[in-house]
């Protein structure tokens, strides 16, 4: 049982008016083609989101075939690692995929990969060659992260490595991804402008 969390309870501020999330991609919103690359990958969906985009996430998500539980922010506006956790105490599966709403690229591939490496740990993080660490798009043993989350939280310690260091985690090198798959699955669109570049690179519905 593979879950996936899907991150959406953001504020969408270098998007400007509206939430990112439904940025239109080419007739789909950005949410449901996140959703519907993992649609084969994993068993669930889990929403992180807002009370307020709650109904138009589901409406967004009208028709998916898998299970969909929405995971509410208790507080909103705590930033992307309350999301994780509350993502990840909604989640069924022991492990689950963690994922940015504003990565439409995510590649079900890496998806698979990152699943193998997390198998026995508790977490797989892809590693960029800059050093940089993709913990929204990574998979987790979902009560241990949430846990960890809850206590970096509570430490007031809000920088994204911060829940891993009580964790045995393992990072995946960028060129383990890019030999598995596509490493525009972590391409992530924070602008009007790069969802509309984007949407040319889906096929017309
Ligand atoms: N639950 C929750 N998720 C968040 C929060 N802030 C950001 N996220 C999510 O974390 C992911 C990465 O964050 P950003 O790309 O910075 O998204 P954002 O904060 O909506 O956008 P900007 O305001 O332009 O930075 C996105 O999927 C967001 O939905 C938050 O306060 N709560």
């Amino acid at each position: 049982m593979r879950s996936a969390v899907v991150l959406a309870g953001g504020r969408s501020t270098r998007y400007g008016d509206g939430d990112k999330a439904l940025a239109d991609l080419a007739g789909s919103p950005m949410l449901r083609r996140v959703a519907d690359r993992l649609a084969d990958a994993t068993d669930e969906l889990v929403v992180n989101c807002r009370d307020d985009q709650r109904d138009a996430h589901r409406d967004a998500l009208d028709g998916y075939p898998n299970p969909i539980r929405v995971a509410e922010d208790p507080e909103p506006d705590e930033g992307p690692m309350a999301g994780i956790a509350a993502g990840l105490r909604e989640a069924s599966g022991e492990y689950a995929l963690v994922v940015a709403c504003d990565m439409p690229f995510v590649d079900p591939a890496v998806v698979d990969l990152l699943f193998d490496r997390a198998a026995g740990r508790d977490a797989a993080v892809p590693e960029m060659d800059d050093g940089w660490y993709q913990t929204t798009q990574a998979v987790y043993r979902a009560d241990a992260m949430a846990a960890a989350c809850a206590d970096a939280l509570d430490r007031g310690d809000r920088k994204i490595l911060a829940p891993l260091e009580s964790l045995d985690w393992v990072a995946v090198p960028e060129a383990d991804v890019a030999a598995a798959g596509d490493l525009e699955s972590f391409e992530n669109l924070n602008t009007r402008e790069a969802v509309a570049e984007a949407a040319e690179r889906f096929a017309p519905q």
